[in-house]
């Protein structure tokens, strides 16, 4: 490869040799740098195309890594990564035993904060800018890099609202683009958008309301006026907001002109930018688009049913229905706290409300989910969409916890859907009225039935099923872990008698089949449960409880997370490292059979 500026940055310090007028050019050069890469090994695009100036420009003005940066989110960090010492290793970036998608505190000293989920950033540096006042470091400048979407969260609200009242070294970038995976809502954006078009009002604005020193509107990629600005910031005490306009996507005519494709494309051609054509082959469809057809199928027959989405409206599919009945279809922003408690009260008026949010970002309307919802017994559907390990996202984004976190709380139900059809089917039970609230958890990516289509049929709540009957030893499952192991006993059919081996679908995570677990139990010497969640207070855990509770003495085998986080990497290599792939179930089942 020819040698560019770009190749002569190994860390910020060497940036900062630079004279600024040589900047454009690395701007360009880690532009197509990231193009390249993400070409052929996929990962977020838009977002870090979008801050190049931005990041260029926070490690020339500021003595990184004394000074802190804190990147909101982390999925436009790329170029930060890059040149921070991890160019050479970049084509790693998300895959087994590489470089993480996200900002990594063990990875790097330049990364300041874990990140992966949204909206924390403002309060880590402000955590840091207290930190260095209590030690005395006053020059330490402490910098949080926020999207537009993100900070009209609760909690970069609630970071907002605090640090307005501290003399900290703090300044809030605002990376405002008008988008965040989808485009941005609410009012907030609105304000924003006046501010874009307007200049900065006058009088009420809302940063300086909250006593913070704003400044901007300005350009992101206009390197003299980024760097002078953040210059001058830098020698204004107190905390500051610096408001900058950038265009996701930046550099690549697709990406600019489809910001929501190009937020994570897959591959493409890095020359022509475009997204390579889907093959022909017809596939199964995602668990995701089920979702999203299935709702809008019931919505045009019921028309009590609401769609809620905390800013996932394509990931989540919801947007088909917000296109159909864009008046029940609600893009909350990412406000999961909202969205659930939000869900609650339009349950309290007889709706029947499917509140769609990924597994891990559930994890942060917990106490919503306990006080606003199951103890007030509201019947909200939940839908987790992501549930398990989700892969090249990473620790952070695995939903490996969902059933543990919910399965302690009353009034709860827990189904997760085999397959596609199982799938439809639980929403159109869902609908028909429960009186309490379920979660219906479903992975990333597609299932293996491409004729789901059917008429509807309603599921016993509580009833698991019979896949295969066997003698000695019984397998257990939740979800699609019933087809890895269903693979697993076909792989033993050839090398011994496979009819000793029986598989369970138990669906009901909660309340569980007590009556087909009895005669399991009495039936089979050997249970091996399966679950790509958390062993610890997960499904294998509730099967304990029950032969504990009812004194049996099988021998028990529970297959599942272990204690620690699973990395990055394919589904499939994941699954093997944890233990959960069809060959390690196998040699489970091996273990019982010699
Ligand atoms: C708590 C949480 N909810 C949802 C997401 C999914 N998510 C990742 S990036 C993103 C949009 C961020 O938009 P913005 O802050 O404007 O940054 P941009 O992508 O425009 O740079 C969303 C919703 C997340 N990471 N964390
Ligand atoms: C950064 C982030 O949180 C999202 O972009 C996430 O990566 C989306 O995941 P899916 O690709 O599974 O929708
Ligand atoms: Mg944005």
């Amino acid at each position: 490869m020819q040698k560019t500026l770009l190749h002569t940055i190994d860390i910020p310090a060497d940036l900062r040799k630079l004279d600024p007028s040589q900047l454009p050019q690395v701007a360009q050069e880690l532009r197509d740098f990231i193009i390249h890469a993400v070409a052929t090994k996929e990962g977020h695009l838009g977002a870090s195309l979008g801050v190049a100036e931005l990041t260029i420009a926070l490690h020339y003005v500021f003595n990184t890594p004394v000074d802190l940066v804190v990147w909101d989110v982390g999925h436009q960090a790329y170029g930060h990564k890059i040149l921070t010492g991890r160019r050479e290793v970049f084509e790693t970036n998300r895959s087994l035993n590489g470089i993480s998608g996200f900002p990594k505190m063990d990875e790097s000293e330049y990364d300041t904060f874990g990140t992966g989920h949204s909206s924390t950033s403002i309060s880590a540096a402000l955590g840091m800018a207290i930190a260095s006042q209590l030690t005395g470091d006053i020059k330490k400048q402490h910098v949080a890099v926020i999207g537009d979407a993100s900070i009209a969260s609760g909690m970069a609200m609630e970071a907002l609202n605090h640090a307005g009242i501290t003399n900290t070294n703090l300044l809030v970038i605002l990376n405002d683009n008008a988008i965040g995976i989808d485009p941005s809502v609410g009012a907030l954006k609105q304000y924003f958008s006046k501010v874009t078009l307007d200049g900065a009002p006058e009088t009420d604005n809302i940063f300086e309301a909250l006593n913070f020193e704003y400044s901007g509107p300005i350009d992101g990629h206009d390197l003299d006026v980024l760097i002078s600005e953040m210059s001058r910031l830098k020698n204004i005490k107190g905390p500051k907001l610096l408001h900058v306009i950038t265009k996701k996507g930046k550099g690549l005519r697709q990406a600019e002109e489809d910001q929501v494709k190009y937020h994570a494309p897959g591959k493409f051609d890095a020359k022509t930018g475009e997204v390579y054509p889907k093959s022909t082959e017809v596939l199964p469809p995602k668990f995701q688009d089920i979702f999203g057809k299935t709702i809008v199928e019931l919505a045009s027959q019921n028309d009590k049913i609401i769609g809620i989405t905390p800013a996932m409206p394509t990931g989540s599919s919801l947007k088909y229905m917000m296109e159909a009945f864009p008046e029940r279809a609600f893009d909350v922003g990412i406000a999961e706290q909202h969205a659930v408690t939000f869900a609650a009260g339009l349950a309290t008026q007889g709706f029947q409300v499917f509140c769609n949010i990924y597994s891990t970002f559930l994890q942060r309307a917990y106490d919503q989910v306990i006080h606003d919802v199951c103890l007030q017994k509201l019947p909200v559907i939940f839908c987790l969409d992501r549930a398990g390990i989700v892969g090249e996202d990473g620790a952070t984004h695995h939903g490996i916890f969902d059933i543990a976190y919910l399965r302690c709380i009353p009034n709860l139900i827990i189904f997760a859907p085999r397959n596609a059809i199982e799938l439809r089917n639980i929403l159109f039970t869902a609908q028909q009225g429960l009186d309490t609230p379920i979660a219906i958890r479903y992975p990333r990516g597609r299932g293996e039935i491409k004729d789901w289509i059917k008429p509807f049929k309603s599921i016993k709540i509580g009833k698991g099923i019979q896949l295969k009957s066997g003698k000695t030893i019984a397998i257990l499952t939740v979800g699609t872990m019933a087809l890895n192991a269903q693979k697993a006993i076909a792989s033993i059919k050839k090398t011994t008698n496979q009819d000793t081996i029986g598989l369970y679908d138990i669906r009901f995570i909660k309340p569980m089949d007590e009556v087909l677990l009895s005669e399991i139990l009495k039936k089979y010497q050997v249970i091996i449960t399966i679950e790509d969640g958390v062993v610890s207070g997960g499904f294998g855990s509730a099967i304990l409880e029950f032969a504990a509770k009812f004194h049996f003495k099988n021998t028990f085998e529970i297959l599942g997370i272990p204690d620690s986080f699973p990395q990055h990497g394919t589904v499939e290599e994941l699954y093997h490292l944890t233990g959960i792939s069809e060959e390690k179930i196998k040699e489970t089942i091996l273990k019982y059979l010699k």
